[in-house]
């Protein structure tokens, strides 16, 4: 075994933070005698900003630059990590958490949402690094495996979620683009011999703008650029609104900001300037003036008017309330503090708000709180059929039923920031009209696009070897689970089409010999696979990486409730593993909860899962037989865990979450000790064992009779140490019993 060892846990945002707080120290206790070493690095979205500006701060508030440290960490074969969930943090999330740090007396600078000097200009692309999904894409050195484990399976089976009935009336539907979207001008080559290339911006007077500049390509490399036409989306966004309108539906719209931080963030605001057309009709001259910039919301909006006399102040909220009362309902937040869909474009994110509609009869919650039958707006067509096609499965056939079910498990080609998840360097909303071209090194012209002010252009890469990979681990799943396995690839889409031809190539290099393996354009591989599924029939879908994030949650969330139950590895390229914890995200909500009453509800299941899987990947890797007991009793923990119903509730003075970790740790002690591969570890646990079992109602009994009165942790993005750690850990019994 080599000396270092270790498995790295992520120190995160939120409640999967809060969730830390309570189980490192169990797993830190538990892993101890057997040589593994457990390390935090701190990407939360606080740790971050103060990592990109040492400049700004004095010698003992500097940190390091952990999220740069896990990157050079994945593409090394030691590498063992626990990742959990993390904010990708929209405009109004960074700027809480800079004036936070500001509070603090970390004296960073601002966010210079316009920048107006060099100086500025330099701050503001520090901070746009740290802005939206900056933390994943840099970890995620492989492709990856999702599912829902059998015990998890089961346990739905027999305790099955709320799910609210479909009626074949209806009126919820998806509207999407026809014309003029990414979709429908999308164009793709596959690259015969590496390359580097400029993307040039040449408008009608032949004035050429290097977008971008050498950017290096390799052999076999698929890109693909397309445009979202402004015109055609903006005549789009006006139908939705006046549809909405006659329909009687909420108007809600559902985007990736987060992920997408360049392109979603400019079409989310046109929807917001569209929603609230007479408004800007009216006071756009004002807006502008004030700065307003509703790409990060109709929230700015408000927020700004502050700036006004309070005369003009009172007249826009006097208009802003007649358009919200006359206009289309829009779909709420949270209606009783009056938050819209609009508000924030990090609330509503696609991959999971639109499965939770499903799940949710299709009906989302008007401003009089409540539930209402919904148009979702999703503008890019590339996806929005997924949903469709499942709302119209719905009406037709009525809801799924959990106990029934089958199940989708998911293989997603995601290593080195594949597709359109790695898009954002090389996406531009365009200045004025006339063409946008990739130009090879050779000056060869790769790909055009004409182009109009204000459309947006973007270029996708996928690259060749985590194609092969991804091939690779699909027929792997195939085999190992006997399932049928479709590619959700449509030979209509361009960068399909050239996906499609790598994958015919790269299945020949594995047996495949009597696996059910196929290529479905999205719709047919949404249909079949729904069908299946109603039939209580599983099926692999093999995605790429916007459909391996869109289905990890719309599959996981109908058949367990939530893709917080889901396993979800990474298997790294250069041979290191990468465990995430379940498939969603950092849960916001439950922070609020727990601020209020003491009681987090957030589930740590997909820790528990993802702890185990890296156990046993630390016993391969370092012949460590104890780290495989470790792995294997703790899987037969989260079974017992499951079994017993000792998930943390949703309701305050009921188990909550550092309940369900006491169970864990009972059982896995337990488990542990019942095992007879280890002597050593048999008679340490079995002590353990005794203690918290003969302990166990008066611990239970401190875990819940902490609840029910508001925490003060000092902080959200940067919540002080010992009182979130007294408020994780208030059983005084539990904790002599870990710390000894
Ligand atoms: N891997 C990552 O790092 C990811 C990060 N994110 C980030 O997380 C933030 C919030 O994203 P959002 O889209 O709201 O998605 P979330 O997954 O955080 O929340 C959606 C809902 O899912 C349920 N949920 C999620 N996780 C758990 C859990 N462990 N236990 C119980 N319920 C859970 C909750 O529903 P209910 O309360 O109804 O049970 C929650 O309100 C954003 O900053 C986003 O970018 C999002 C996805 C992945
Ligand atoms: O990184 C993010 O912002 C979100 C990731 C996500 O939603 C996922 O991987 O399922
Ligand atoms: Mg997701």
């Amino acid at each position: 075994m080599t000396k270092t060892a270790k498995i790295v846990y992520t120190k995160t945002d939120e409640a999967p933070a809060l969730a830390t707080r309570s189980f490192l120290p169990i797993v830190e206790a538990f892993t101890k005698s057997s040589g593994i070493v457990i390390e935090t690095k701190d990407i939360s979205l606080a740790a971050r900003i103060l990592a990109a500006f040492p400049d700004f701060l004095s010698d003992d508030q500097k940190v390091s630059d952990a999220l740069a440290e896990l990157g050079e960490l994945v593409k090394k074969p030691e590498a063992n990590i626990i990742k959990l969930p993390n904010i990708s943090a929209s405009v109004p999330q960074l700027i809480a958490a800079i004036e936070e740090l500001q509070a603090k007396g970390f004296k960073i600078p601002s966010y210079p949402e316009e920048a107006k000097d060099d100086a500025e200009k330099e701050i503001k692309l520090r901070y746009d690094k740290i802005k939206g999904s900056a933390v994943n894409p840099v970890l995620r050195e492989g492709n990856s495996d999702r599912r829902a484990p059998k015990a998890v399976k089961n346990y739905a089976k027999k305790n099955p979620h709320s799910m609210g009935a479909w009626s074949p009336n209806s009126k919820t539907h998806v509207s999407t683009m026809s014309k003029g979207d990414f979709a429908h001008n999308e164009k793709s080559v596959t690259l015969d011999e590496a390359t580097s290339i400029n993307i040039v911006h040449t408008d009608a007077k032949g004035n050429k703008t290097n977008l971008k500049s050498d950017l290096a390509l390799l052999q076999g490399e698929i890109i693909d650029a397309t445009i979202m036409s402004k015109k055609a989306l903006l005549e789009f966004l006006e139908e939705q609104v006046e549809d909405a309108l006659d329909k009687s539906v909420l108007f809600s719209l559902h985007m990736k900001a987060t992920m997408m931080k360049v392109s979603d963030p400019i079409i989310f605001g046109h929807a917001v300037r569209i929603f609230f057309k007479d408004l800007f009709d009216k006071h756009g001259k004002t807006f502008d003036k004030i700065g307003v910039d509703v790409n990060n919301g109709f929230g700015n909006l408000l927020e700004k008017l502050s700036e006004l006399p309070e005369e003009k102040r009172d007249a826009i909220r006097a208009d802003i309330r007649y358009e919200l009362t006359h206009g289309a309902d829009v779909a709420m937040v949270n209606s009783e503090r009056g938050i819209t869909n609009l508000h924030v474009p990090s609330d509503v994110i696609v991959d999971a708000s639109m499965p939770a509609m499903i799940r949710t009869s299709g009906q989302m919650w008007n401003a009089e709180g409540k539930l209402q039958d919904t148009k979702a707006v999703i503008p890019d067509s590339s996806y929005a059929g997924v949903y469709s096609a499942t709302i119209d499965f719905c009406k037709k056939n009525g809801a799924f039923d959990p106990t029934t079910m089958g199940t989708v498990p998911n293989v997603g080609l995601m290593a080195q920031k594949a597709e359109e998840y790695g898009s954002h360097d090389k996406t531009f909303e365009i200045a004025s009209k006339g063409k946008v071209e990739v130009i090879d090194a050779n000056g060869k012209v790769l790909l055009t696009h004409k182009v109009e002010a204000g459309d947006i252009w973007r270029m996708c890469q996928a690259k060749d070897a985590p194609i092969q990979d991804w091939v690779k681990l699909a027929v792997t799943r195939a085999r190992a689970s006997e399932t049928p396995t479709v590619f959700w690839l449509d030979k209509k889409r361009a960068h399909d089409a050239e996906l499609i031809k790598k994958v015919n190539t790269y299945l020949k290099d594995h047996d495949t010999e009597g696996l059910d393996i196929r290529i479905l354009s999205l719709v047919d591989a949404t249909n079949f696979t729904l069908k299946r599924l109603k039939e209580g029939k599983d099926t692999i879908s093999v995605t790429g990486n916007v459909l391996r994030d869109y289905l990890t949650d719309l599959f996981p969330i109908l058949e367990v409730g939530t893709s917080a139950k889901m396993l979800s590895i990474v298997p790294l390229m250069n041979g290191g593993g990468l465990f995430e914890t379940g498939a969603g995200g950092s849960a916001p909500k439950h922070v609020q909860q727990f601020l209020a009453e003491d009681h987090l509800r957030w589930d740590s299941l997909g820790e528990f899962l993802a702890l185990a899987v890296s156990l046993e990947h630390f016993a391969v890797v370092n012949a460590n037989e104890k780290a495989r007991i470790l792995g294997e009793t703790l899987d037969d923990a989260s079974d017992k865990l499951l079994e017993n119903k000792k998930g943390p509730s949703r309701n305050v003075n009921e188990l909550d979450n550092r309940g369900s970790h006491f169970y864990l740790a009972l059982y896995w002690a337990e488990a542990i000790a019942n095992q007879s591969k280890d002597a050593d570890l048999k008679a340490e646990f079995n002590t353990i064992f005794n203690a918290l079992s003969s302990n166990e109602e008066a611990i239970v009994k401190e875990l819940i009779d902490c609840q029910g009165e508001s925490v003060n942790i000092d902080g959200y993005y940067l919540p002080n140490e010992e009182l979130i750690s007294n408020a994780m850990r208030p059983s005084a019994i539990l904790n002599s019993i870990i710390n000894s």
